[in-house]
């Protein structure tokens, strides 16, 4: 029988165990260029374990999911962290997982604004990208994936997910 995961707002508190959130915290405000800039400094700090390899920027054309969603796997790169920023103005949602013995535990499911982005931490469980609605382009902090910084796991009962509300 599958569990239905509940959705909660993305804050940095209650994510970071996982990443970052990358959203103009004023905590974090400098004015810059004359005061003509607002400049939210040092959101998340980009990582690359191992080899230097270089952080790369990418773009991500995300097909909406369609609901109820079934959270059958997640993933995680374990050399590098890797950032999400939505480009299009819509919310996304995104599911995170504590490791219990290099397997996923249940997973945490956020509904993130289209003001916020998140950085995951390297080797942080996490589902692939979950666009909402239309199809949303997302600015992808990573590094080049070698076949060894792509790791997955499928459950063996799916997860669901209700359409948000929003
Ligand atoms: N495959 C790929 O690069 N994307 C995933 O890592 C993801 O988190 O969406
Ligand atoms: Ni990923």
């Amino acid at each position: 029988m599958s569990e239905h995961l509940e959705i909660l707002p993305l804050t940095k508190a209650a994510f970071a165990p996982f990443g970052d959130v990358i959203e103009a915290d004023p905590s974090t405000r400098r004015l810059i260029n004359g005061g003509t800039t607002e400049r939210y400094h040092a959101l998340a700090k980009p990582v690359v374990i191992g080899e230097t390899a270089p952080l790369i920027f990418n773009i991500f054309r995300g097909q909406p999911r369609q609901f109820p969603y079934a959270v059958a796997m997640m993933e995680r790169h374990p050399f590098a962290s890797q950032s999400f920023t939505p480009l299009s103005g819509r919310p996304f949602l995104l599911a995170v997982a504590d490791d219990e013995g290099g397997r996923p535990g249940r997973p945490r499911v956020f509904l993130a604004s289209p003001q916020q982005g998140v950085n995951y931490f390297p080797n942080v469980w996490h589902h692939p990208l979950m666009a909402l609605g239309a199809v949303s382009d997302f600015l992808v902090v990573d590094r080049e994936n070698p076949p060894e910084n792509y790791e997955e796991f499928f459950f063996d009962t799916p997860y669901i997910v209700s359409e948000p509300s929003l």
